[in-house]
């Protein structure tokens, strides 16, 4: 075999792009509802807001509206998904679709965020919120099982940023540690609401030894990723995406790291980068240009992630056929960005790396594996192959 074939069998179709084993840190679940139960969920709860009733439309609308080029306009579509999670049955309900939904795609551990203090409006309570979540988890990967597939999902519990509920959030993450939730987040409007607003959540949740995330150098920059890391403790940066702006690339090739972007690769700070979301909200041009493409290359502790499946459109699989597309990215590639995302998760040491030896690599192995295996059509394709 040539190596040009040996490359080709080594870059993935799209059938195994989807039965690849994928890692996802960086999910929201109020931006991943099928618009068909957004629909269900609005005629049952009297939500008469939304913009669509047909659920294509809507999901158009969706994608949309959500594709503005600013991280304020992208939010704003929340108040309809927000608007239909109210309530116990439907919080079950969106979870149970969520874990069914990614398992589908080939995802076998997740951790997906929501806010809980957005779910209070029909009269739950903040644990009221956690519980059904939990339950909807459980029983999307009972069902996920059932179907075939194996899916692990940890919820984070997110504090809004705009808000002053973070230490109330932070405490309500500790309470339910070890029962479904595995870590914490503030999310929203970046410009304008430093992490720092949030420190007594953050100094609480390290003297519990617990995890959290930050979204931060997504719509704002570096001064947003340094607080995050150098002020708040986060042990990974939601998006992280502008640490490209502390990373010059001269015209012969060469590369430096300013001292923050030195920071976070050699600390091995997971980036939870989501191209899809970045190119809508106007963080990158095209998926050719999004930045992933350098800080793999530099090795930083990059993983990919959907963000928001509804408002941007994908899924695992879709970001990665993006990547595969757009750098020629290979199993090999694919294999490295869920180890790394495996290794950045927040559940305990020997877990992370159960799944990594016993799920991940072997199914890598396997994919890797099918050229052995293919059917040859024709006789002048093994004339080929012989030089
Ligand atoms: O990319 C993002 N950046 C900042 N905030 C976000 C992003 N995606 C969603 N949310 C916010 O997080 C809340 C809880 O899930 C969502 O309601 C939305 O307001
Ligand atoms: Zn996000």
């Amino acid at each position: 075999m040539t190596s040009e074939t040996a490359q080709k069998a080594n870059t993935p179709s799209s059938d195994q792009i989807r039965r690849a084993p994928k890692v996802l840190l960086h999910d929201h679940l109020d931006g991943g509802l099928r618009p068909g139960t957004i629909v269900e969920l609005a005629r049952a709860s009297g939500y008469t807001q939304l913009p669509e009733t047909d659920p294509a439309k809507l999901g158009v609308w969706f994608h949309e509206a959500a594709d503005s080029g600013s991280l304020e306009r992208y939010l704003e579509t929340f108040s309809h998904t927000v608007g239909v999670m109210q309530s116990r049955e439907s919080l079950v309900r969106v979870a149970r679709e969520c874990a069914e939904d990614l398992a589908e795609d080939g995802v076998v551990y997740a951790e997906v965020r929501y806010a809980p203090e957005q779910h209070l409006e029909g009269g739950l309570s903040l644990e009221e919120v956690v519980e059904a979540v939990n339950e909807g988890f459980r029983e999307g990967e009972r069902i996920a099982r059932e179907n075939g597939h194996r899916i692990r999902v940890g919820a984070l519990l997110t504090a809004m940023r705009h808000a002053a509920r973070a230490l109330e959030i932070a405490e309500l993450a500790n309470r339910y540690r070890d029962l479904g939730v595995v870590g914490f987040d503030i999310a929203g409007a970046e410009a304008g609401h430093p992490p720092t607003r949030h420190l007594d959540a953050f100094e609480y949740l390290k003297r519990e030894n617990n995890h959290f995330t930050i979204h931060a150098g997504e719509a704002f920059g570096l001064p947003s990723i340094w607080q995050a890391l150098q002020w708040c403790g986060a042990d990974r940066l939601g998006h992280g995406v502008r640490i490209i702006d502390d990373i010059q690339v001269h015209a012969d090739g060469s590369v430096k790291l300013g001292r923050l972007a030195s920071y976070v690769r050699d600390k091995r700070i997971p980036l939870e980068l989501c191209p899809s979301s970045n190119l809508q909200t106007g963080a990158a041009d095209s998926y050719a240009a999004h930045p992933i493409g350098l800080l793999r290359r530099l090795h930083f502790r990059a993983t990919v992630n959907t963000d928001n499946r509804l408002m941007s459109h994908t899924s695992m699989s879709r970001e990665f056929e993006h990547l595969v597309d757009a750098f020629g990215y290979t199993l090999d590639d694919m294999q490295w960005f869920s180890v790394n995302a495996m290794k950045s998760s927040f559940i305990p040491f020997d877990e992370r790396l159960a799944m990594i030896n016993d799920v991940i690599k072997p199914g890598y192995a396997e994919l890797k594996s099918e050229w052995l295996f293919r059917q040859t059509t024709s006789t002048s394709d093994s004339a080929t192959e012989e030089g």
